[in-house]
This record gives C-alpha cells, structure tokens and sequence, in this order.
C-alpha cells in the first residue's frame, strides 16, 4: 500500500483540483468566469490552491476558450450526465492516472467559494494517517464534502457506485467510507464573522461576497 504522500515537513504533496463542472443554474451563467475583486472565480480559486498543492488542474464541463487559455489543466466528466460533484470527483480521480500524479489522495475545492481557507490542504492532510481515508471540510455552517482529500484508491469504488445507479449525493458515497471531518474557524472581518466555505450560488450571493471580499485580506 502506499505511504500517505504528505508530513509536516515537507509540506503538502497532494495535487488539486478545481471543481467546475456544475451547471450554475442558479446564477445564469457559467460561475468559473465570473469577475470577482480584479479577477475571476477561476483564478481566485487556482491562485488560493497553488501554493497549497503539487499541481493544479480544472475539471469543468463548459470550456469557453477564456477557460481554456487559462493555462491550467482542463478535463470533463467522464460522461455529460452533470450528477453532480460525485461526478467531478471520480473524473479527478481518473484525471491523477492520466497527468502521472504520484500521490495517494488528490484534493477537491469548489469553484464558487472564494474565501476557502489557505490552510486547507495542510489541515485535511494533517487530520488522517492512512492512505485509504477521506478528510472533508467543515465549518460553522456544516459540512463542506466538496472540499475534500480523497483517496486515488477508491477511484473503482466510485465508479461503480455511480454506474449502478446508487444515490448522487456525496454525503451518501462518504457515509460508506467514513470520512474524517476537519472543522475550519470563520474569518473574522470588519463586517463581521465569515464562513471560509461562503458559497457563490445565485447574483445576490456574488453581490454579498463581493462586499466580504472588501473587508478581507487579498
Ligand atoms: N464535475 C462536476 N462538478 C459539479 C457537478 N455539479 C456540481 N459540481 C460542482 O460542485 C460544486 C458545488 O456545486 P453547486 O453550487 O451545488 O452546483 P452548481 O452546479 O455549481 O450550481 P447550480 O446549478 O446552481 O446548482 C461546484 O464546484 C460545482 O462546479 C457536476 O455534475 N460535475
Ligand atoms: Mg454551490
């Protein structure tokens, strides 16, 4: 079996993904190239990651040429169903064969929460010692699966959940593993206290996010 691919010296040695491949129904257009602060949500989201992880890449469905040109990975689901984040994950899975990432576990984030916590990574890896365990984010608001640190093993176990029609929910695939839960403290802000994990679903959450964006650090 291998080693847990990460310790405290070292540093983090997962490789990261960017979850975008959701419909973004409720906000009307496609989330990952939305302007947020002086960028977008895509690179806001892969500039938090980088420093956190070996390498980064994208898992998106749409792919407009903005998306592409970006200079990151980019790969789709392994079918166009859009089930839902199980489906992002299992493409990441696969995606970690496909790059040659030599790691035990690969990490997940959302497209749409742009204040999740610089130490993500650090705290996930830091919170399990086998290769074969999931970590998973949670925070005042509860339980964030999206984030996440999951192992390449299970890759064949997902796919096979998926295919034989079992539920779509993430929370149901991890009540089968286990996970380890992580809990993350809100930041605190001139306005207020604000959940690492504020999520960007509809126009009056990028309203709001955009004003916690003016009370934070960049
Ligand atoms: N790869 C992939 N990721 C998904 C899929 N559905 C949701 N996600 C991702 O999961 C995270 C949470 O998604 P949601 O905010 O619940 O859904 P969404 O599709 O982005 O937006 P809505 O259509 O408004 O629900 C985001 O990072 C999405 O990009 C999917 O079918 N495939
Ligand atoms: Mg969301």
């Amino acid at each position: 079996m291998k080693a847990l691919q990460s310790s405290a010296d070292s540093g983090t040695a997962f490789p990261g993904v960017v979850l975008a491949g959701g419909r973004s129904s409720r906000m009307g257009r496609n989330k990952a190239l939305l302007p947020f602060g002086p960028e977008s949500l895509v690179l806001r989201a892969t500039r938090r990651l980088t420093p956190q992880v070996t390498a980064v890449a994208i898992n998106a469905n749409d792919r407009p040429p903005e998306l592409e040109a970006l200079g990151f990975s980019v790969f789709s689901d392994l079918d166009d169903s859009r089930s839902g984040p199980l489906a992002g994950i299992l493409a990441s899975l696969r995606y970690a064969g496909v790059a040659s990432w030599s790691s035990s576990h690969v990490v997940t984030v959302a497209i749409d929460s742009p204040f999740f916590p610089t130490d993500l990574v650090a705290r996930l890896a830091g919170a399990i010692d086998r290769p074969d365990r999931i970590a998973v984010a949670a925070s005042s608001g509860g339980l964030h699966p999206v984030f996440g640190l999951w192992p390449l093993a299970l890759a064949d176990d997902l796919e096979h959940w998926l295919s034989s029609g079992r539920s779509l929910r993430l929370r149901d695939w991890l009540a089968r593993h286990g996970a380890t839960e992580v809990h993350f403290a809100d930041h605190e802000t001139g306005l207020g206290r604000l959940d690492p994990f504020f999520n960007v679903n509809t126009p009056a959450d990028l309203v709001a996010a955009q004003h916690w964006l003016g009370a934070l650090d960049p």
